[in-house]
């Protein structure tokens, strides 16, 4: 894996090294050894996918509040994401940026998210899969958000969402979170 920082503290992208022969590829997505040489997280608790059927679908900007704050690494299985998190600790150099990366099976990047952001995405393809490893447990009361459109925030995104759940509407504006 090739680790390179992703513009945000604490934030990185984790990209795939393949070995290539007659039968196909072969690549590690994740390495405790690895990450445990770049400092990062190395306890995921749980492993989940999602499936998008329709282009510009836009999931987020989600996170769990303390004590349930995670780390994600996400990568794309199948089609492609615009994906972006959000810097939300107060007592971060990067409070309040966004920092956004295209996601694919073609590129092989992965994003390592640290506790204390904000995560989501827009699919940039029909039948897009997201795969996440997640530090912890899924807590509903704890799940909240802010908004994709919030002004505050500026979050550039390639297309308006063509579908987008209620919930993803109304998420209150930073610093109402
Ligand atoms: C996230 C999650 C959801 N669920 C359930 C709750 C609900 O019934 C159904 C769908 O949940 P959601 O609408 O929250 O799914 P979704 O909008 O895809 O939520 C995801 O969005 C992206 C942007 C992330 O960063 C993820 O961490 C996660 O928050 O699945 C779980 O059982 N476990 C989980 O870990």
């Amino acid at each position: 894996m090739r680790f390179t920082e992703a513009g945000l503290k604490g934030a990185w992208l984790v990209d795939l090294v393949s070995t290539f022969d007659d039968r196909g590829s072969f690549a590690r997505t994740f390495c405790e050894n690895e990450f445990h040489e770049h400092g990062l997280e190395t306890r995921f608790v749980q492993h989940s996918i999602s499936t998008s059927s329709r282009l510009h679908t836009l999931r987020g900007m989600h996170f769990q509040k303390v004590p349930h704050r995670e780390v994600k690494l996400v990568s794309c299985l199948q089609g492609a994401v615009w994906d972006v998190m959000v810097d939300l600790r107060t007592d971060s150099p990067t409070y309040g940026n966004w920092a956004a990366y295209e996601l694919s099976p073609q590129n092989g990047r992965q994003l390592y998210i640290p506790r204390g952001f904000a995560h989501g995405y827009l699919t940039l393809a029909d039948d897009t899969v997201i795969s996440y490893l997640i530090s912890e447990f899924y807590c509903a009361p704890a799940a909240s958000g802010v908004r994709y459109d919030d002004p505050r925030l500026g979050i550039t995104w390639p297309a308006e969402p063509a579908v987008i759940s209620e919930r993803d509407k109304d998420w209150p504006l930073l610093g109402s979170a």
